[in-house]
């Protein structure tokens, strides 16, 4: 039988998981520490790759907002989109009592794309990928959205042996960093996979980087090994 696909690009059971805990979503010792935890990091990348201060950063699939916020506190101008209606509603409570201005929006990649072709000058898509039934689909708009020379940024995890053990089974059964069933590994993007979609979408690759956790010290780091998390650093050329 043929599958029908869902023009929005939604997996209910995915969105559902961040709507039951988005009323946690800022406790840094709760359900999601992990964000907290790795949002230094994910913003050092970000920022020694491209510049922040006055410009358009769109944050896709953006949650109740760690990053969205950080960003705008480097004084980025940032709009937050997520299919999300309770993590957005965090994102907007918190942003009242941070300050940190951010345009939080309910729409899916794919129809800004449509909307506002090459309004960012730069595009962070972290930890969604592995959500999404066609991740593809969100790394073209991305590529759509991000205005020639600008920067787009990913994060996810990756999908193998390793990451099986230490994403799923370490992560949520041993040391209880995530909530079981936070991820399903069928859903994990390999780097090649996500390389050839960023190509796809007329993207240069330009680093992929590996985000760690060690649980002796229970400190992120990031270094080359990309077996589980990691990050990826692409930009539209000016011509293609
Ligand atoms: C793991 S959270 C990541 C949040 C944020 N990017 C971060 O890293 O701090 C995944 C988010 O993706 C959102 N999401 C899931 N499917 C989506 C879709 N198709 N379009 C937009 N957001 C989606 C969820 O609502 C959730 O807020």
């Amino acid at each position: 039988m043929k599958q029908v696909e869902d023009p929005l690009n939604l997996d209910e059971r995915e969105l559902d998981k961040f709507e039951r805990v988005a009323d946690r979503w800022w406790d840094r010792n709760g359900v999601l520490k992990s964000l907290h935890d790795i949002n230094p990091l994910r913003l050092g990348y970000i920022r020694e790759r491209t510049r922040l201060r006055g410009v358009r950063v769109l944050d896709v699939g953006c949650g109740g907002g760690i990053l969205s916020e950080a960003l705008a506190a480097e004084g980025a101008r940032v709009t937050g989109i997520d299919m999300g209606e309770a993590p957005l509603m965090a994102a907007r409570r918190h942003m009242v009592l941070s300050g940190h201005a951010v345009d939080y929006r309910r729409t899916t990649v794919e129809a800004l794309a449509d909307a506002a072709p090459a309004a960012f000058d730069v595009v962070t898509c972290m930890e969604l990928l592995e959500h999404v039934p066609r991740p593809a689909s969100i790394v073209a708009a991305c590529g759509r959205l991000v205005r020639p020379g600008g920067d787009v940024f990913f994060a996810t995890i990756n999908r193998n042996l390793k990451s099986f053990v230490f994403a799923i089974v370490g992560a949520e059964y041993v040391l209880r960093l995530l909530e079981r069933g936070s991820h399903s590994f069928r859903m994990f993007v390999r780097p090649g996979e996500l390389t050839q979609w960023a190509e796809s979408a007329g993207l240069d690759v330009r680093n992929v980087a590996g985000l760690q956790y060690n649980p002796f010290s229970r400190r992120y780091f990031l270094n080359n090994n990309t077996r589980v998390n990691y990050l990826m650093h692409a930009r539209r050329p000016h011509r293609r």
